[in-house]
């Protein structure tokens, strides 16, 4: 059995992470911390996890994390990166939700962060966990930067059009819209009920933290740099990710088969018939990410679109699907779910 211990087990993607693990044949919970709820039951907080985790809240500085195989980061950006050292150190492996390990520019992390990084030479080494493009490296990680929710889709959704070279990649865009749960659960004015309901809106148009990781991806897929125009939105929804893409073709290309043929091996990325238009909803609480691509009126412009759970491909589920990689185990262990809604 994996020795698991979740960091941050009060937060979205920390009970995230639990709903997947309590179920997961070859993983036994071991710590889960909470600095203001220790002591508490865990299944009290969250009676959905009645009879699934029996374990009690646990302060971060007296969880036993170097007794575990694998700890998760389910934290803000900031605190992984001062205790994965440690833990690597002691044989454990990390694997960190938030944004520590994801770039590797530690001016240009810096410079988004607004943090000075506390362990740049783990970023060096650390793995960027997605699996569609790493899967190689993710096995012997010993440091694991699961991507953010944003760049998964957005990512999933470019990376065909840009490996074959059949774009101008000066050009790209991605238009995309996140449900308030993308913002964790602390307590903010602009995700209250009242705030948040009832209303829809862009924001971070002048720059935003994801933009330069979404780049990074990109560019590593081009070989070369690329132009991209990122802009992302609130929807009154909880859940759910919806990435529009829009790419000028440079070549002439079947761009079903294309999408069809790139992902074929791939378990969590479903390309729908040419012609459709995935909602959020058919990947609630999923792993999947639905992809559909079109050629509008057979113009030189490509529109993808691209969806996925944030709290799950997002963060939690693509987190376990990495864990799953790293321990050897089966890709679609714990995650063989279908989703909630039709
Ligand atoms: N929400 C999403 O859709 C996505 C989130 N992420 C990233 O995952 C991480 C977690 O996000 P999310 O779950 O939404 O955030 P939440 O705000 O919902 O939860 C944060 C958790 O971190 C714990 N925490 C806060 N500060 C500390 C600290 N100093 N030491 C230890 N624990 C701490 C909190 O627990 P307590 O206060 O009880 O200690 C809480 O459980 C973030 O970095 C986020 O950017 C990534 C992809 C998607
Ligand atoms: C809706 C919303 O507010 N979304 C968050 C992004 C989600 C997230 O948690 O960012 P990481 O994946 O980098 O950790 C935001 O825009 O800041």
């Amino acid at each position: 059995m994996i020795k698991v211990g979740v960091v941050g087990g009060t937060g979205y993607t920390g009970v995230e992470l639990l709903r997947l693990l309590a179920r997961h044949p070859q993983v036994s919970l071991t710590a889960i911390t909470s600095r203001g709820e220790a002591g508490l039951p865990v299944a009290d907080m969250f009676p959905s996890l009645r009879g699934r985790v029996d374990l009690r809240f646990v302060a971060p500085q007296d969880a036993a994390l170097d007794q575990c195989d694998v700890v998760f980061f389910a934290t803000p950006n900031g605190i992984a990166m001062k205790q994965a050292a440690e833990l690597v150190a002691a044989g454990v492996r990390v694997i960190d939700l938030a944004a520590d390990f994801r770039i590797r520019d530690i001016a240009e992390w810096q410079k988004w962060y607004g943090m000075e990084h506390a362990a740049p030479e783990l970023v060096e080494e650390a793995v960027y966990g997605l699996p569609e493009v790493n899967r190689e490296q993710i096995r012997s990680a010993r440091v694991l930067a699961n991507p953010g929710c944003y760049p998964t889709a957005v990512q999933l959704g470019f990376l065909p059009l840009i490996e074959a070279g059949v774009v101008d990649l000066g050009h790209l865009v991605a238009d995309a819209k996140s449900g308030v749960s993308g913002a964790g659960r602390k307590a903010e004015v602009h995700t209250l009920f009242a705030e948040a309901a009832d209303s829809f809106k862009a924001y971070g148009v002048p720059g935003h933290r994801h933009l330069p990781e979404i780049r990074q991806g990109l560019v590593r897929a081009a070989g070369q740099q690329v132009g991209l125009t990122f802009v992302p939105h609130l929807t009154p929804m909880i859940r759910g990710i919806h990435a529009t893409l829009y790419a000028k073709l440079s070549s002439d290309v079947d761009l079903q088969a294309l999408y069809e043929k790139r992902y074929a091996a791939e378990p969590f990325v479903d390309v729908l018939p040419a012609g459709s238009h995935p909602e959020t909803r058919s990947v609630r609480a999923s792993n999947i990410c639905r992809i559909a691509v079109h050629r509008p009126q057979g113009q030189d412009v490509v529109v993808v679109l691209s969806v996925i759970d944030n709290l799950v491909k997002g963060a939690a589920g693509q987190a376990v699907q990495n864990m799953n990689i790293m321990f050897g185990c089966d890709e679609m262990l714990g995650l063989d779910i279908v989703p909630v809604s039709p």
